[in-house]
């Protein structure tokens, strides 16, 4: 008896479910035009709110005037009603919550969410003393007025189109820093958000990002010649993938990475990277180094002294891995004077018609961390600026096939040269530091902020005059760095390309005295072939 009653109220249940599924799909045109008629109606009334009273007349004058012309004309009028059928139709053909998650239209706790931040926003928009009848911004107005498009996900805001006044200084960063970090703080701490400014239009769009992919480990990535990869970002402004391993994932997934190109054709040859102390500087400098030894070879300069690039000495195309100030500056004059070599040898092997040899076409790779620290010991002790000596690769690098890529910390980068700061146009800077400060270093406040607590190698990366785009570096640790991750530096060990010679008494034995200094032989200068 209790079997067949639940029987027959699940087949009750399934035919009154079929009914109202067979009512529904006959009901189907009716909904989908009785939606959009709602939706229209619904911007109608948000227009005739938004809009001044003295705008209002003459638009309804053109409109009038237009229906009039096509009722007058051939088939005019059943021209209208299809068009008008169509766009009800075109606009109702999404249920009320849209596969984005935005909704016609919004509950009373989202309504009420909208006011506040609307009320929030006043201070910053309203103009005061402001003569018109109906500002855009008041302390009694309604956020109809001014926000075009939402959308909430999980009952937060995560997108929003709002209207400013014309009045609003958006060309100046210090004003429109201080209206993004109110909406940060209004529709949710901890996220990001990237914030589009229309200054034609006035108008200001803010979605919330996800977060970047923090585990990819180093690997070896999809490149063409010439291609490196700094890091990761969003889809949204590149839209190229490359295949990437994650870490306790079997299968690759397709990431949007930030590509640079150096070699001849290349207008950012050359790199600086600054951060904050432990953002992840020198593991970027290490991921180029991984990645340069695939195609060349690679020269480091370590001015930290802090032995985080040890496990490259003595490798196949590894020329030196200098911590001090000495061999610096010997590493350095070499890779000025290698730079000349390749030059003079390129040009004659033009003039006589020739291929351009091939140990000039090998990239050649100069890495230098932490430069400041060499700059100052070189003046206490009166030598050259190391800093000068890059003064020719960073020059002539890019027709000798000599990339320089400079990584330095903040407190250290009043000591930059200007060689270094006129030549690096492909930037990159790591760490939790302020919008000002990135854009001091990119020449571009970023979009996007405020990234509250960073991940390591989390930050903004920008290629000459391109856009300022997100970045997640690939963790690639020192691998005797025991605090990191031992499937992070099992995959940096495994890209370290053959030791020279067999297991000695290791690179730390050194020649320098600062107990770091590889015992990698530099490549006597070509001396001879240069001049
Ligand atoms: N992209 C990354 N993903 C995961 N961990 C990272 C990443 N970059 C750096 N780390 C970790 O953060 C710590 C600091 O990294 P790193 O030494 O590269 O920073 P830094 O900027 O050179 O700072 P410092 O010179 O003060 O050490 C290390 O433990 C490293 O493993």
């Amino acid at each position: 008896m209790g079997r067949w009653a639940m029987r027959s109220r699940w087949n009750a249940r399934k035919a009154v479910r079929a009914g109202t599924d067979s009512a529904l799909d006959v009901l189907h045109p009716l909904l989908v035009l009785g939606r959009g008629a709602h939706r229209l109606a619904g911007w109608g009334l948000a227009w005739w709110t938004r809009t001044p009273r003295e705008r209002r007349g003459p638009t309804l004058f053109a409109v009038a005037a237009c229906g009039v012309l096509l009722w007058l004309l051939p088939y005019g009028p059943m021209l209208m009603g299809l068009g008008l059928l169509g766009t009800t139709a075109w606009y109702g053909r999404q249920s009320a919550a849209g596969p984005d998650g935005s909704r016609a239209a919004p509950t009373a706790v989202e309504r009420a969410r909208l006011q506040a931040l609307y009320e929030a926003l006043v201070p910053y928009f309203a103009l005061e003393g402001d003569p018109h009848p109906e500002p855009l911004y008041a302390y009694d107005g309604g956020w109809e007025r001014a926000f075009e498009e939402f959308v909430f996900r999980d009952g937060r805001i995560s997108g929003l189109l709002l209207r400013y006044p014309p009045s609003f200084r958006d060309g100046e960063l210090a004003a429109r820093l201080r209206v993004e970090r109110l909406l940060a703080a209004k529709t949710g701490r901890g996220r990001e958000y990237r914030f589009c400014w229309d200054e034609e239009c006035n108008l200001l769009e803010m979605t919330a990002l996800e977060p970047l992919p923090t585990r990819i480990h180093a690997q070896p990535f999809v490149t063409a010649p010439g291609e490196t990869v700094l890091g990761f970002t969003d889809g949204c402004e590149i839209h190229r993938t490359v295949p990437v391993h994650f870490l306790g994932e079997p299968a690759p997934r397709d990431v949007p990475p930030v590509m640079w190109r150096t070699g001849p054709r290349s207008t950012e040859q050359h790199l600086l990277a600054v951060g904050t102390p432990g953002s992840g500087t020198s593991s970027l400098l290490r991921s180029l180094a991984l990645q340069a030894l695939g195609r060349g070879e690679v020269l480091i300069v370590d001015g930290d002294g802090g032995g985080e690039f040890a496990s490259f000495a003595a490798r196949h195309g590894v020329l030196g891995v200098e911590t001090t100030l000495p061999g610096a500056l010997t590493a350095l004059e070499w890779a000025a004077r290698e730079t000349e070599r390749r030059l003079l040898s390129a040009g004659r092997a033009r003039q006589r018609g020739e291929n351009v040899p091939e140990d000039v076409r090998r990239p050649l790779w100069v890495l230098v961390d932490r430069p400041a620290a060499l700059t100052h010991l070189a003046r206490t002790e009166g030598r050259t600026d190391p800093q000068e000596l890059l003064r020719m690769p960073l020059r002539h690098g890019r027709a000798a096939g000599v990339t320089v890529a400079v990584a330095e910390q903040f407190e250290g980068a009043e000591e930059l040269g200007d060689a270094v700061l006129t030549f690096t146009r492909a930037r990159v800077v790591l760490g939790a530091v302020s919008p000002e400060q990135v854009g001091g270093v990119l020449g571009e406040a970023p979009q996007t902020g405020p990234p509250l607590g960073v991940p390591p190698g989390r930050g903004f990366a920008r290629l000459g005059h391109g856009p300022v785009l997100r970045l997640q570096v690939p963790a690639t640790p020192d691998p005797q760095d025991e605090t990191a991750g031992e499937a992070e530096r099992n995959a940096v060990r495994e890209l370290l390309p053959e030791p020279v010679r067999g297991p000695g008494p290791g690179p730390a034995q050194d020649r320098g005295g600062s107990g770091q200094s590889a015992d990698v032989q530099l490549p006597a200068p070509p001396a001879g072939r240069a001049t």
